[in-house]
């Protein structure tokens, strides 16, 4: 990596205490109104002569973006890669083949003989827009983090015939994942003529241990109306040299990862071994999170699909608590460490009295605690709806049943029933206080991620897809998301540290 001086703005002229998108702060201060797209436009011309800056440099970095240091590991300086413009514009970039492999040939993409595109005006992405990390800036601050835009480039470094692509699904379900293979197989075909995709199947594991499934347009065809992933997915399972010693054996050369924080930390090991290796072979992540807990990205793929679906379980709480006295209806929705899908799904009911989620903490006993509002609620209403996320109370749980401390395959820890808990201590409560009272626990877990996606997860997940295969073609290794309205190549480090902020192991 070539690359000399840096003239970062120095620590203390960097804001950071005031950082309000901090992943830790993202629940409460992005909420839907506030999230809207930018228009991705600089405030100030893009500098055309950036300066890669050394790796020295990465501390500055860091303060840029406010990340807990506990969350950087020091491997991550060796792929880091900065490009600084004026005002204290930072491009935070991600690794191409050029940065390892040197000679490359490149060829004109396809895609400007392609009768359906070939008459489209700018097409092409400039190679050197870029998308702001952040928009809510104020008068003296640096431009601040940038991305490099996602999207077709007019040169690309693979010929039509040389690619050999293959997509595996890893973590636990989400609605879209189908879209997603379906429209990067489609894609692949359709724009850039790609004949050769396989599909790998049930998560990591299957790149050593299954036959790779060739993959194309007409096997395809209907999977995007259908939940779960037609390729099969796993926990754990991840052997970074046995998975690229595949990929190479194979003589695959595009690699598509769909999965959450963990499977992305693994996409990234894979490329750190890939480029070890000197490979030409592009890895492209593609964040799927029912959670929606990766900060850097605007919403992920299937969470709009995710909060419709509870909306369902949460009318029928609201039915059976107001056809009760004192009837209490209680929802557990998913979220292992962020309350995302419990306040949405809450902001859309109008239904709901009380959102309990693992970002803010609760108590039960006493002035400002859940039974006053219960008691106060009830005299008031007569009925009420409780929601609360998986992960909400965990701390509180612990204190009264001794934790088994029991872990997934991927290392995930696993929770204790808040709802099942929850239950029995408003019911304790209420006969201490001899109040009549019921209490309707409804947890429709899976039910809400296991279901095709909708309408406009449908069109997200076919958007990040083109994306991914965009980046790919032009020799990019990187995670595909939406960065303030605008889709972005974020790198590995980034798009793997801001989800583990969320963490409170
Ligand atoms: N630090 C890591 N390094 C390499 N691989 C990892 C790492 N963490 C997780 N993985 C692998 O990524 C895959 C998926 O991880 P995990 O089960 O945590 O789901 P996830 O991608 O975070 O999705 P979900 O949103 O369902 O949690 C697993 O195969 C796991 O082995
Ligand atoms: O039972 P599984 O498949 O491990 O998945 C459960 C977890 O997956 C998630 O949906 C994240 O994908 C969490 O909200 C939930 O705790
Ligand atoms: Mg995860």
């Amino acid at each position: 990596m070539a690359s000399s001086h840096i003239i970062l703005p120095k620590e203390e002229e960097v804001q950071v205490e005031a950082d309000h998108d901090s992943p830790a702060q993202r629940p409460f201060q992005a909420p839907a109104g506030e999230a809207a797209p930018a228009n991705g436009k600089a405030a100030l011309p893009f500098s055309a002569t950036c300066v890669r800056i050394s790796r020295d440099s990465y501390p500055n970095l860091r303060a840029l973006r406010n990340a807990s240091s506990a969350s950087i590991h020091d491997d991550d300086a060796a792929f880091v890669k900065l490009d600084e413009g004026d005002f204290g514009y930072v491009l935070d970039d991600v690794q191409h083949f050029t940065d390892y492999i040197p000679d490359l040939q490149t060829f004109p993409n396809p895609l400007q003989d392609h009768p359906a595109y070939s008459t489209v005006k700018q097409y092409f992405v400039n190679a050197d827009d870029t998308v702001p990390e952040k928009v809510v800036i104020q008068k003296n601050s640096p431009r601040g983090v940038h991305f490099r835009r996602a999207g077709p480039r007019q040169r690309v470094y693979f010929d039509t015939e040389e690619v050999k692509a293959c997509i595996v699904t890893c973590g636990g379900l989400c609605p879209g994942l189908n879209t997603v293979i379906r429209e990067l197989v489609c894609g692949l075909s359709h724009m850039y003529n790609v004949n050769e995709v396989f599909g790998i199947q049930n998560g990591y594991k299957g790149f050593y241990s299954s036959n790779y499934l060739p993959m194309t347009p007409k096997s395809v065809n209907d999977i995007h109306k259908r939940g779960g992933t037609v390729l099969g997915t796993s926990r754990g399972g991840h052997d970074t040299k046995k998975i690229v010693d595949n990929i190479q054996d194979r003589g695959i050369n595009q690699v598509y990862i769909i999965g959450g924080d963990g499977t992305q930390k693994g996409a990234y090991e894979i490329f750190k071994e890939v480029r070890r290796r000197g490979l030409k072979v592009a890895v492209a992540g593609i964040p799927k999170t029912i959670d929606n807990d990766i900060a850097v990205i605007d919403k992920s793929f299937g969470f709009d699909t995710a909060v419709e679906e509870a909306q369902r379980a949460i009318n029928a709480a609201h039915v059976e608590a107001s056809s009760a006295e004192n009837g209490i209806g209680l929802v557990k929705l998913m979220g292992r460490y962020s309350g995302f899908i419990a306040m949405y799904a809450t902001l859309a009911s109008r239904d709901v009295d009380c959102c309990l989620i693992p970002e803010s903490p609760f108590y039960l006993e006493g002035p400002g605690g859940l039974f006053e509002y219960i008691d106060r609620r009830l005299k008031e209403n007569n009925h009420m709806v409780i929601v609360v996320a998986e992960g909400a109370g965990q701390d509180l749980i612990a204190q009264s049943i001794p934790a088994a401390d029991q872990q997934d395959a991927s290392g995930n820890k696993l929770l204790l029933d808040v709802g099942l808990w929850l239950t029995h201590k408003i019911k304790d409560y209420c006969k201490s206080k001899k109040m009549e009272m019921t209490i309707k626990y409804i947890d429709p877990t899976y039910m809400i991620r296991a279901i095709p996606s909708n309408a406009s997860d449908n069109v997200y997940c076919t958007l990040l897809a083109h994306s991914a295969i965009h980046g790919a073609m032009a020799g990019y290794s990187f995670t595909v998301g939406m960065v303030n309205g605008r889709h972005a190549y974020i790198p590995f480090h980034v798009s793997i540290t801001s989800s583990i902020s969320f963490r409170k192991h």
